[in-house]
């Protein structure tokens, strides 16, 4: 028996129950209708409307298929991560991120002061992208976060940049749908993306764990963007809990699909109609993980708050306005370490009923 470092052990009503044979398939969406360009019919639209809206309602979590992204462009990445996280320790962390930069490798992630099992690589959407130099409120100082060049594996940039190009589009194909699907203009939310934006792609490499009934890949969680787009691979390990007092679900992997999960900033710009939905990584002790989720973020100066057309008199706003980029800059601040306090979340911003 290996030594069990304390750092990466959950506490006991946070272990994963690793007896789950059968994963159960979360909704499967076909996006052909809005990637094969000939359709000009609007009835197909129409259906694939309703079908997200109804995935976004009951699950919060969906796969697609047929989305557009090319086959060949996901292997390349696949591949290129592979030959990244096989390099030495002293590789990875020549293109180690740190506090001015936070993009680059990184091994040491806790969620929920929790130590994660997994290495990480982050790379921006945008170079150089702009954010808050502090979080504090009173400071209007701007910064900029560059992308790390690793010297390995060969054209890992150009290969992760043209990644990102295909994953922007589908998030934004999948925003306007989801507009679409709350009675919204399709391109409501085009204006928290536009002119800018803070999103970024994370290579994860989950490596096979002696005590795998005692950490987590990644601890559960929720993401605080609108949308994420995950890649992965074939070994499988994502369990969703779309609902608090019901059971994790394992997330069946689909050759070539991608999952979409809604995040917290959904769930704010909706006013609840849509609920951002837990989840985690489970490991285990034979095979490394391999996964590729794109976050969407908006434009640091983005003031997050319910949208009008979503609000009235018999549906107040739930949520107090917040800045993206504070928000941002001080998860950043407490993710580097672990702390005793809890870290910033989307919820402390609920207003109480
Ligand atoms: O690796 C996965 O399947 C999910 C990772 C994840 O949830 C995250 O990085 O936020
Ligand atoms: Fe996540």
């Amino acid at each position: 028996m290996e030594k069990v470092d304390q750092a990466f052990i959950q506490y006991p009503q946070h272990r994963p129950n690793l007896t789950i044979i059968q994963p159960e398939h979360i909704p499967i969406i076909d996006l052909s209708p809005i990637t094969n360009h000939t359709v000009s019919h609007p009835s197909p639209i129409e259906g694939l409307v309703k079908e997200i809206g109804n995935a976004c309602k009951e699950w919060g979590f969906f796969q697609v298929i047929n989305h557009g992204v090319s086959l060949t462009l996901r292997q390349n990445i696949e591949k290129a991560s592979k030959l990244f996280f096989a390099q030495s320790l002293e590789e990875k962390r020549k293109v180690s991120r740190d506090e001015s930069s936070p993009m680059g490798y990184y091994d040491t992630e806790h969620t929920k002061n929790i130590r994660d099992w997994k290495e990480v690589f982050d790379f921006l959407a945008k170079d150089p992208t702009f954010v808050p130099l502090t979080s504090d409120e009173h400071d209007n100082r701007l910064t900029q976060w560059t992308n790390p060049s690793p010297q390995y594996p060969p054209h890992f940039r150009d290969i992760i940049k043209e990644y990102v190009e295909e994953m922007e589009k589908l998030s934004f194909k999948l925003m306007e749908l989801i507009a679409l699907s709350l009675g919204l203009e399709a391109k409501r939310f085009e204006e928290f993306f536009i002119k800018d934006q803070t999103s970024f792609l994370r290579l994860n490499y989950y490596p096979p764990c002696p005590y795998p009934h005692l950490a987590l890949g990644v601890g559960r969680h929720k993401d605080s963007g609108p949308l994420t787009i995950l890649a992965q691979d074939e070994v499988g390990g994502l369990e969703v809990r779309p609902k608090a007092d019901q059971d994790w679900i394992r997330v069946k992997p689909i050759p070539n699909a991608y999952i979409i999960n809604l995040g917290d900033m959904i769930q704010v710009w909706s006013n609840d109609a849509y609920e951002s939905v837990e989840h985690r990584v489970v490991v285990n002790s034979e095979k490394a993980r391999f996964s590729i989720p794109f976050f969407l973020f908006p434009a640091h100066d983005t003031v997050v708050k319910p949208l009008e057309e979503l609000i009235n008199e018999q549906n107040p706003s739930k949520f107090r306005p917040y800045k993206w980029g504070k928000f941002l800059v001080h998860r950043l601040d407490s993710n580097f370490k672990k702390q005793n306090a809890e870290n910033v979340q989307t919820y402390h911003y609920k207003i109480r009923e």
